[in-house]
């Protein structure tokens, strides 16, 4: 037996079919001399094998013939490079009927039950990515082996779903079920070795051991690791109910209920059907259908549309092998270690060696987290070099300055930097609001210069804001787009106005916010009525996170730049705190204390005396003025595409990702309803809140 595995090894059936081979549509299928038939899935119509409707009619047929010719074992794997499969297709779900979708989800599920249900033993072999519906076509078999690359994970809370293919009766059965709960509640994918300790795999090995594996699945010798007494406790209901409370406790932390129902409408499911699979089965059809339905849901698709849309703009490649930067502070820092992270050689230089030092102890820290696996932190870690003396500059393809936000500096630097720069380089600067104009003024070649906006912390904020400017060659922002997507970070292509996108629109929301405060409301009301909409963080709490010094900045020169009318004047007790050097978070003190762990010292809002002040109008006037400048910035041209203002706002803001967008908010709210909404708020509070001329061009 294990001859004839070997001489069918998967590299085998990636050249072509081996002998007995029936070629058919995406699944090649082969028998070898034992009677062992290997099914390679790879779609003739992508680039990485997804599940839907052809898929699963085809896999139908095969299990219908095997149902009577009984082959000694079955064995799938994927013939993509990139993994068995990426899950199922969303692009089938749109637009189909709640009625389309529930059939469509019972005859998949009859598919995988007759697949469960063949006589002769299955296993799935993964590797790469392994995901939702894939990762449900994989928990069908009896046996899982993972080739050690494999990434597995449902990811469809992220479109506000749950598992909809069997992974929510399969999975908790299969594996831990606690543990098969927390992956379909958090999204979350883990590595191969994760998932054979849940019990979600039976074995993991490298790819050339697979052929072993197989014929270990095939003899018995992979046992299924018996259940411990907490994964059975959860067979009973008590068992699951008190897991429930604890499951719902840590969601809530994440994610409102009436923002994101999915989890915890899995949440309920298991908890009332988890001992009957039959039951669960039902419900989880049902469910996955109205799901679907839902404003969450038809949202999240879009964000996840936006994301490929951002992805998309990446025209070819950067041509950058090795970065330059210059300022190790905070973003200097963040923005060499994510990219020594994402595989380039960088080297940063700073005035003075402590930042450096700091820089790297950060990055460490940083890129444990990210890359988890120790080798590729250490290779990483190799990639970021320390450089002091600058001599990093003349060898880079890109130098990214990112020195403190004062013109003169950074005139300075480019003086000593530009005639250093090889041929073709780039020099991309980090400045968070200076004209790009006037950052180029000075410099000899300016077609080679850009703005390379990132975000704090560049780990988590996936947007970089591409600025360019009058000067600036096509060719370098086309390739500074390529490098943000080579680095993995979502690229927002926007001109130099002031504040570009975000800041502009994150400003007037930060300010309302101590204007609101001033009035006499609480913080963490006001906070929590903006979480409440869907922002991830407040808008006080973001001040603190900001930097008190930054925020005031950035809102002074807006202020200056934009006009009076556009925001309220910065209060005088800001700038005092600032002199005192209470600047947030950062110091420990800001509008909130801080512990030691970074956590502001919120009151909780039972806590808040009831008739301590609330505003009906506070949700307007904070959300309101941010949409204002959105649609400013549209109209003024800083960024045309409404679906990467909205994609640039989720991943640069957090803005709400159940609502699909600022744009796409205020269209469905209705923008005839939003101008006249300002128009009060104006009457009652100042010209701030006038609807920018642009909102009527907007219903164009
Ligand atoms: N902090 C943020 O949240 C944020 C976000 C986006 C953009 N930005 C922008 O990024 C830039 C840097 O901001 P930061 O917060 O990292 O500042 P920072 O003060 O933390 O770091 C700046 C670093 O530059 C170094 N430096 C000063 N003069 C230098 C010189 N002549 N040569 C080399 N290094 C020198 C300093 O020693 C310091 O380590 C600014 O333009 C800022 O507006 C900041």
């Amino acid at each position: 037996m294990g001859r004839m595995l070997n001489a069918l090894s998967q590299r085998d059936l990636e050249l072509g079919p081996a002998r007995d081979v029936e070629p058919t549509g995406h699944f090649r299928v082969a028998k070898d001399d034992n009677g062992v038939v290997w099914m390679v899935l790879d779609r003739t119509d992508k680039r990485v094998n997804t599940i839907d409707r052809p898929v699963l009619e085809e896999l139908a047929g095969h299990i219908e013939r095997f149902e009577k010719e009984r082959p000694a074992a079955i064995v799938i794997r994927s013939g993509k490079a990139a993994g068995f499969a990426a899950g199922a297709d969303i692009n089938q779900f749109v637009g189909a009927s709640t009625a389309e979708i529930k059939a469509a989800l019972d005859q998949g599920h009859q598919v995988l039950d007759r697949l469960a249900a063949l006589p002769c033993r299955t296993i799935a072999v993964v590797h790469g990515h392994c995901l939702g519906a894939g990762l449900e076509l994989a928990l069908a078999c009896d046996r899982r082996i993972a080739v050690s690359d494999a990434s597995l994970g449902f990811p469809e809370v992220m479109l506000g779903l749950h598992p909809g293919l069997g992974g929510t009766f399969r999975a908790p059965s299969i594996a831990d079920p606690v543990e098969a709960m927390t992956m379909m509640l958090t999204g979350r994918a883990m590595p191969a070795k994760r998932a054979r300790s849940i019990g979600l795999v039976d074995a993991v090995v490298e790819e050339r051991h697979v052929a072993a594996a197989v014929e270990a699945a095939f003899y018995g010798d992979l046992r299924k690791k018996s259940p411990s007494l907490q994964a059975r406790a959860m067979g009973y209901k008590p068992g699951r109910q008190f897991a429930a409370r604890q499951m719902r406790k840590k969601t809530a932390e994440k994610a409102r209920q009436e923002n994101y129902p999915a989890p915890f409408k899995l949440i309920d499911l298991w908890e009332e059907h988890g001992g009957n699979p039959r039951a669960m089965q039902r419900a989880e059809i049902d469910s996955f259908a109205e799901l679907i339905e839902t404003e969450t849901s038809k949202n999240l698709v879009r964000v996840f549309f936006l994301r490929e849309k951002m992805k998309g703009l990446k025209d070819g490649s950067s041509g950058v092998k090795h970065l330059h930067v210059v300022g190790a502070g905070a973003m200097g820092g963040e923005i060499a270690a994510w990219a020594a992270g994402q595989g380039f050689k960088v080297t940063l230089g700073d005035i003075k060696l402590e930042p450096i030092g700091g820089a790297v102890k950060k990055a460490a820290k940083m890129l444990e987290k990210v890359l988890k696996d120790p080798l590729k932190v250490r290779d990483a870690l190799d990639r970021l070099i320390p450089d002091p003396d600058g001599l990093g500059i003349s060898h880079a393809d890109l130098v990214i300055e990112a020195v403190p936000e004062k013109i003169e500096l950074k005139h300075k630097i480019y003086a000593a930097i530009e005639p250093q720069l090889k041929e073709g380089a780039l020099l991309a600067t980090n400045t968070s609001a200076l004209p790009l104009a006037d950052l180029a003024a000075g410099l000899k070649d300016p077609s080679r210069f850009v703005g390379l906006h990132f975000f704090n912390p560049v780990s988590r904020m996936q947007l970089v804001e591409i600025v360019s400017h009058d000067r600036i060659s096509s060719e370098t922002a086309r390739r500074a787009t390529a490098f943000a997507a080579e680095i993995s970070r979502l690229p927002a292509p926007v001109g130099s106005a002031p504040g570009f996108l975000v800041n502009r629109a994150l400003t007037p929301y930060m300010a309302e916010a101590l204007v609101l405060l001033d009035e006499g409301i609480p913080k963490e009301r006001i906070d929590l009525r903006a979480e409440e909409f869907g922002m991830p963080m407040g808008p006080i709490e973001l001040t603190d996170q900001v930097g008190l010094d930054i925020a005031l900045d950035v809102a002074t020169s807006l202020r200056e730049r934009l006009g009076e009318n556009t925001l309220p004047p910065a209060p005088d007790w800001l700038t005092k705190m600032v002199e005192e050097k209470r600047l947030g978070r950062k110091t420990g003190r800001g509008l909130y204390d801080y512990d030691d762990e970074g956590k502001p010292k919120k009151i909780a809002p039972e806590a808040l005396p009831d008739n301590s002040k609330d505003d009906p109008d506070m949700i307007d006037r904070l959300i309101l003025p941010m949409l204002n400048a959105v649609v400013a910035c549209i109209d003024e041209g800083v960024i045309t595409d409404e679906e990467i203002v909205d994609g640039a706002m989720i991943f640069g803001t957090g803005f709400a990702p159940y609502r699909g967008g600022p744009v796409h908010y205020a269209r469905q709210r209705g923008i005839d309803g939003i101008v006249q909404r300002m128009k009060d708020l104006a009457a009652k509070h100042g010209p701030r809140f006038e609807p920018h001329p642009g909102w009527e061009r907007l219903k164009g």
